[in-house]
Parts: C-alpha cells; sequence; structure tokens
C-alpha cells in the first residue's frame, strides 16, 4: 500500500496528476459495442449523441480471431468520430490474456487523449489495480497525455468479491465498479446459466395455511444478486467512487431488464450496461430520478431551510436524514439536466405542479 502522503503522486515522471475528486458525469448506460464489426461501428455517430457512455469492448463477445481488428477498429472510430460530451470508453482483455498489454500500449499510445475511462474485467485484488495505475501513468507520460485516464473494475470472480473494498479504494484512478453477473456465476459456481436477472428456482415459500395446511402456497422469487450488489454500492459509497449494474442478457425481456435496472438504481447504482440499442432508453428512464421525486425532493430541501430541525410535509416526518436523501436526488436530477434538455424541462413542469 502507498502511504496516503504519496497516494495523489503521478506513478510516473511526466504523468499527469491523479484526480482527488472522481468527476460525476452522467454514466446511466454504458452502451457496449464490438469495434472489429463494421455494421456496429457504422452506428456509433448516430448512437453516439443517445448515450451517456459508448464502450469500445475488446474483451469477451470478442472472437479470438477479432480480437485485433476489435482494437484497431476502436482506435478509428476514436479517431475519426467527434463524440461531443459523450464519453469514451473501453473494455481490454483480462490483465492474464494474450492481449491486455497490447491493448494499453496501443490504446493509450493512439487515442489516450480521447478515452475516459478504462474498464479492467475480472479483477481479483488491488494488485490488478495497481499494476494498470502504474502502466497507465507510463503510457500517459510517453503519449504527452494531459489528465489521467481512469479506471473501472467489473467484480465478476469469488476473489474479486472478497477484496473489494481494497479493489475500490486502490488507486486514485478508480471510477467506479460494475457487477458481472456472469462471469461471477461460473467463478461461484452458481447454477445460473442466465447473464443477470433471477431465476424461477430461488425463491421462498409461503409458509403451510388453510384448514389442514394444504392450501396452495405462494412463492416469490428473490434476487440472486442483491448481496454482491449493496456490498459493492457500500464499497464503491465508502470510497467516493461509483457502482454499476452490469449486463442483463435476455435481450428480448425489457421489462425484467428494468425491473434489474431499477433495483440497481434504488440500491444506489448511478447506470448499467447496454448491450443492445433497445436496452439504451430502459436504462435511461430507469437510472434518471423521476420528475415527480425530484419535486418532492427540491419541496422538502426548500422547507428545511439549513437542513437542521424536523418538519412535517404532507404528513410525512422530514429531518437531516431525509433532507440528505432529497440532496442525493436532486444534484443527480441537476446533473443529469444539464445534459439532457427534455429531462430538464420535465423537471421544470413537474416542479410547477
Ligand atoms: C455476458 C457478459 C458480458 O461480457 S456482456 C458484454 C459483452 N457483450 C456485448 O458487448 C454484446 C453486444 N451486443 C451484441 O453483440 C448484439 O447486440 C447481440 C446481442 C449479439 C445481438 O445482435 P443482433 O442479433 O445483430 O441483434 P439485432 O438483429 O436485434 O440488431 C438490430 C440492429 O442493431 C445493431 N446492434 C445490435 N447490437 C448493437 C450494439 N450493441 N450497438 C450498436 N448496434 C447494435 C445490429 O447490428 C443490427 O443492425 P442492422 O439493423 O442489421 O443494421
Ligand atoms: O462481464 C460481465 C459479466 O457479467 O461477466
Ligand atoms: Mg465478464
Amino acid at each position: 500500500m502507498r502511504s496516503p502522503k504519496d497516494f495523489f503522486r503521478p506513478l510516473a515522471v511526466g504523468a499527469p496528476a491523479p484526480v482527488r475528486e472522481v468527476p460525476f458525469r452522467p454514466s446511466r448506460m454504458i452502451h457496449f459495442f464490438d469495434p472489429g464489426n463494421e455494421k456496429m461501428a457504422a452506428k456509433v455517430p448516430d448512437i453516439a449523441p443517445t448515450v451517456d457512455v459508448l464502450l469500445g469492448n475488446l474483451e469477451d463477445a470478442v472472437a479470438a480471431d477479432r480480437k485485433e481488428a476489435a482494437r484497431s477498429g476502436l482506435v478509428k472510430v476514436a479517431k475519426a468520430t467527434d463524440l461531443g460530451d459523450t464519453q469514451l470508453w473501453t473494455r481490454i482483455n483480462s490483465l492474464d490474456s494474450p492481449w491486455a498489454l497490447d491493448d494499453l500500449l496501443t490504446l493509450v499510445t493512439e487515442i489516450g487523449d480521447k478515452l475516459d475511462v478504462i474498464m479492467v474485467p475480472k479483477v481479483e485484488g488491488a494488485e490488478d489495480i495497481h499494476y494498470v495505475d502504474r502502466l497507465l501513468a507510463q503510457l500517459e507520460a510517453k503519449a504527452g497525455i494531459q489528465r489521467p485516464i481512469l479506471v473501472h473494475a467489473i467484480l465478476e470472480t469469488a476473489t474479486g468479491v472478497a477484496n473489494v473494498e481494497e479493489i475500490a479504494g486502490a488507486s486514485p484512478r478508480m471510477q467506479g465498479i460494475s457487477l458481472g453477473p456472469a462471469d461471477l456465476a461460473a467463478s461461484r459456481r452458481m447454477k445460473t446459466t442466465r447473464v443477470g436477472g433471477g431465476h424461477p428456482g430461488y425463491l421462498v415459500r409461503e409458509d403451510p395455511h388453510g384448514a389442514d395446511g394444504s392450501a396452495p402456497r405462494a412463492t416469490f422469487q428473490q434476487d440472486l444478486w442483491h448481496y454482491t450488489l449493496a456490498r459493492m454500492v457500500d464499497a464503491c459509497a465508502a470510497h467516493g467512487i461509483l457502482p454499476y449494474y452490469g449486463p442483463f442478457g435476455d435481450i428480448k425481456d425489457t421489462t425484467a431488464c428494468e425491473d434489474q435496472f431499477r433495483n440497481a438504481f434504488l440500491l444506489g447504482c448511478v447506470g448499467a450496461w447496454s448491450l443492445h440499442p433497445v436496452q439504451i432508453a430502459i436504462a435511461k428512464r430507469v437510472f434518471s430520478p423521476s420528475p415527480a421525486d425530484v419535486a418532492w425532493a427540491r419541496k422538502v430541501i426548500d422547507a428545511m431551510g439549513d437542513g437542521t430541525g424536523a418538519v412535517m410535509i404532507d404528513g410525512k416526518m422530514q429531518d437531516d436524514a431525509t433532507y440528505k436523501q432529497c440532496q442525493v436526488v436532486a444534484q443527480l436530477a441537476d446533473a443529469l439536466a444539464a445534459r439532457d434538455p427534455e429531462l430538464r424541462d420535465a423537471y421544470a413542469a413537474a416542479e410547477k405542479e
């Protein structure tokens, strides 16, 4: 572990100074595309303005013989496209793969000034982040990059979950963590073959009831991911970085996708991955607080003055804690409204009601 005194020193001579606070930029959906797939890459100029984050994926879902095409495709897209204020991220290959080193060498030297965040898969502990941290500093110095590229970890191994707190605090570059339910299920030897979401077998059953205890008993499906997500949210909040739900693989089941995303939103996540264009609008809807909730939050903030004491609003007690809850909602709304004029108008209209 670096001494707290040295934590914010660049890790290579000539590298930019680390950030002291993770900038909060809207990232309701991290939209995955395969930069080596010409059809998908051609859609980037149209998709970019509709998403908060565009991510060129180099890892899983890109076949081994297409890894180099994906890497060079991302360089091409980044150089050719003006993304405006949409962030550009990449997911590199895992650190034990034959491709990760070249991913970092190529991307930082060729398009490091355009990349906001590098997503690192299968992070197991702080040592993985330390490795990427130092290498990025060396490459940033070599390429003359002026602002540090941030790092995002995927939580998708049992060891990673066991070490999530140290991962979250491993470097000032840490921007956030996403839950990776597919690899995590495999790593834990869970018996689901789905990418995220629930499972009909993971349930609790109502107690026996009726005259002889034989009445039909309701079952309630439970959330397989609740424990990990909650633990990840706490680790992120404790270290001032951002938590995300990851992929939902049943593209056709837009209802269950929305439910899973909403659980994550309510629990503290700021966004989720969109794997297909149909998931973009779902993430946008879910990870933007509703106009009614924003109007309520502002009403409480106004009524609470300096935030101390207690007041009643519409029969509900408000005090310092609810004031802080409402500030979370209002601050998120302000950040999203600054990026999204439609949302800004919806929030303004709801406040007038
Ligand atoms: C499991 C753990 C993980 O690691 S998840 C992250 C890794 N996986 C990914 O990144 C998957 C990304 N998504 C995809 O590859 C595709 O969406 C998959 C799921 C294969 C479905 O593709 P396909 O069968 O073409 O769907 P479709 O016919 O409904 O597509 C309609 C048009 O939309 C396009 N499209 C599809 N996905 C994207 C995308 N992510 N970004 C941009 N465009 C996309 C398709 O190319 C298709 O275009 P067109 O109408 O034929 O011109
Ligand atoms: O990479 C994501 C996952 O779920 O695995
Ligand atoms: Mg994975």
